[in-house]
């Protein structure tokens, strides 16, 4: 079988010999596999009991990022914290593709509380032998307009960050979260890590690059998501994460494909869709 379920967790296996892991808890990719290297980064102290959101893969942020005053959800919102229902394999002729969702009903009544609206929230994840796609196809299905924002905060396994580059933020504005919520303008053509880095782009174009340092390269194409955060916790803020390992920051780097900047609105009644390929290159 090209996908199969064990623990809670669905794997994926494309004829090519790539492969993937989607944990039920949150519907998190846990591991993306192309020519026997993991492209994806989860922490050795990352909880996998569905005690809290995976640190690692690539949770879901939804229906908000960050905190927000006036809603009181935990911190990136409640699809990376709750169990999805697997909804099967959709077998195409050169990927493997298996979908998973979570509606209003499976959340808690605290965060049902809290984010008042039923929706219906597709996730599709498929596998080729280059590249891992993930859609999100939300449907808004109150009579009212409700607002989110949503991000696939995919964390990548690098070898050494500092070596790191992200190509094609240039002249994008920047919100600064490590220097007080600065407004800026990316001037590099690369961006590099050197120390602690929280940003998040606004209006990007659809493809850029992650030059992973040792010659290889990821493309990320995002659809229909405005906004890219990149971030590295660096020394400190490792040492303040209990289920990260103090000197991880170095193999790791947040690239992370959102519409976070501005609400999405979406009317009662509609669908909305979008998401990431990302592809060995
Ligand atoms: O610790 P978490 O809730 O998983 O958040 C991890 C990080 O997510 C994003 O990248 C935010 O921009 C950061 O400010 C945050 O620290």
């Amino acid at each position: 079988m090209p996908a199969h379920e064990s623990n809670k967790v669905i794997a994926l296996e494309h004829p090519s010999g790539s492969k993937a892991e989607i944990a039920l808890f949150g519907a998190t990719v846990t591991s993306w596999i192309v020519d026997d290297i993991d492209h994806i980064f989860v922490s050795k102290d990352a909880k996998r009991d569905g005690s809290k959101a995976i640190r690692g893969g690539i949770p879901i942020c939804f229906p908000i990022f960050g905190t927000k005053e006036k809603i009181a959800l935990p911190q990136h919102g409640f699809a990376r914290n709750n169990y999805w229902e697997y909804l099967g394999i959709v077998n195409d002729n050169d990927e493997v593709t298996v979908r998973f969702g979570l509606k209003d009903t499976q959340i808690p009544q605290e965060a049902r509380n809290a984010w008042p609206h039923s929706f219906r929230l597709t996730y599709t994840v498929s596998l080729t032998e280059k590249s891992l796609k993930s859609v999100c196809h939300l449907k808004n299905e109150d009579e009212d307009t409700f607002e989110f924002n949503t991000l696939l905060h995919t964390y990548f396994r690098v070898t050494d960050v500092t070596r790191t580059q992200v190509q094609g933020l240039t002249n994008c504005e920047y919100i600064d979260k490590v220097n007080a919520g600065a407004k800026l303008v990316e001037e590099n053509e690369k961006v590099t890590i050197d120390g602690e880095v929280d940003r998040v782009y606004k209006k990007v174009q659809d493809k850029i690059l992650l030059e992973v340092g040792d010659g290889s390269s990821i493309q990320i194409e995002k659809n229909n998501l405005k906004d890219t955060v990149v971030w590295n916790p660096w020394v400190e803020k490792a040492q303040a994460m209990g289920d990260f390992g103090n000197e991880e920051y170095k193999n790791m780097i947040c690239v992370e494909a959102g519409s976070v900047a501005d609400w999405v609105v979406l009317a009662g009644g509609q669908t909305w869709t979008a998401g990431q390929t990302l592809t060995v290159v």
